[in-house]
């Protein structure tokens, strides 16, 4: 639950700051979720920690991606060395980062990706069911535990970011089941497949939502049903930020829908999290609509890893500066009158 008083009480601390009342717009808005989550009343974010996990999709084999299968391995291992865009907008923020094969389709020889491996990809969504609900819940698990670990390690903040060639697929079949809105409006390019691909996309993804009817309120029925083992890690990861307090900074399309299905676990979660950016992917919007958050910024972004919510902490980070400026009574600034908006 949330510190509402301490909520109120930096509220009020903030219309004494040494500016125009409400002049600092969202950062103050920022400031009092942040102190509401964390019962702090003058939080800090930082360090962040970025913890990306890494799945493969059986309905990859669907022609639904612009990039091959094997990607996703290729790029694990670039996040090891540090050449991705995570990689390097981390560095920028100081934050603490971690990569988790939570279901590679190939094994990972690399000692710095942390091996929780609980399937090699999921099944053809398809055709099957895209996993068992052991191995659902095991990524699930495999998520808390990796998300609880960031934490122990002193993070204050929490990205979660993905890899996994045609997640856009399954973050969209999740997305309408979960939403009950048509898959042509949420439906999109992804890595940047052409308009004839995004209408074969949308036809697989309906053709599976026909055969496998998953129950919208149920989390474990849909990601038994339709996937991912890094979308099920995801909320996990989310369910333990919000049990301990921590603010769970969202990314883009993929990472969102991951929170609607967190939120299906425990609606509680949603009043830890912050949406970073709004992607271009369609649905992006519409999930951040049924969580109700207004993201920071509209970038054009369409990548995923967590970049998006990287970029835009610094912006967090500021709304907790703000804390720091002095009241009008110790900087000896005169007040002014009650009329202010
Ligand atoms: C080189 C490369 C790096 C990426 N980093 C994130 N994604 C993003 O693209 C994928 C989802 O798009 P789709 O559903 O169209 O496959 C995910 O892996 C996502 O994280 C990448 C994709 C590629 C190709
Ligand atoms: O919004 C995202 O997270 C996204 C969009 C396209 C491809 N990968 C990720």
């Amino acid at each position: 639950m949330l510190y509402k008083q301490i909520g109120e009480e930096v509220r009020n601390y903030i219309d004494q700051l040494t500016k125009p009342r409400g002049s600092l717009g969202r950062l103050e808005e920022l400031a009092i979720e942040v102190a509401k989550m964390t019962g702090e009343r003058f939080p800090r974010v930082t360090p962040p920690g970025v913890l990306v996990f890494a799945a493969d999709h059986g309905i990859a084999k669907e022609g639904v991606s612009a990039y091959p299968q094997e990607v996703t391995a290729q790029m694990v291992l670039n996040f090891a060395r540090g050449g991705a865009a995570i990689n390097v907008f981390s560095k920028q923020i100081d934050a603490t980062f971690a990569v988790v094969d939570v279901g590679v389709a190939v094994d990972i020889h690399e000692e710095s990706v942390i091996n929780e491996k609980v399937a090699y990809g999921t099944n053809n969504f398809a055709y099957e069911k895209a996993m068992t609900k052991e191995d659902a819940e095991r990524a699930v698990q495999v998520g808390y535990r990796q998300g609880n670990r960031m934490i122990d390690s002193g993070i204050r903040c929490l990205i979660v970011g993905e890899m996994g060639i045609g997640n856009t697929t399954t973050a969209s079949a999740l997305l309408a089941a979960m939403s009950g809105r048509h898959v042509a409006e949420l439906v999109g390019k992804g890595t940047g497949i052409h308009n004839e691909a995004v209408k074969h996309k949308r036809a697989v993804i309906e053709r599976a939502l026909m055969l496998h009817q998953p129950k919208a309120s149920d989390p474990i029925d849909l990601l038994t049903k339709i996937g991912g083992l890094e979308i099920a890690a995801m909320a996990g990861a989310m369910i333990a930020a919000a049990e301990r307090r921590i603010p769970i900074l969202l990314d883009g399309f993929i990472c969102t829908v991951a929170a609607l299905v967190a939120t299906r676990f425990d609606e509680d979660v949603v009043h830890y999290m912050i949406a970073s950016h709004e992607s271009v992917e369609p649905g992006h919007r519409i999930a951040l609509q049924l969580l109700n958050k207004e993201p920071l910024v509209r970038l054009h972004m369409r990548l995923g890893e967590g970049s998006g919510a990287a970029v835009a902490f610094p912006i967090v980070n500021m709304a907790m500066a703000m804390l720091r400026m002095a009241t009008f009574s110790s900087g000896n600034v005169s007040t002014g009158s009650d009329h202010h908006e």
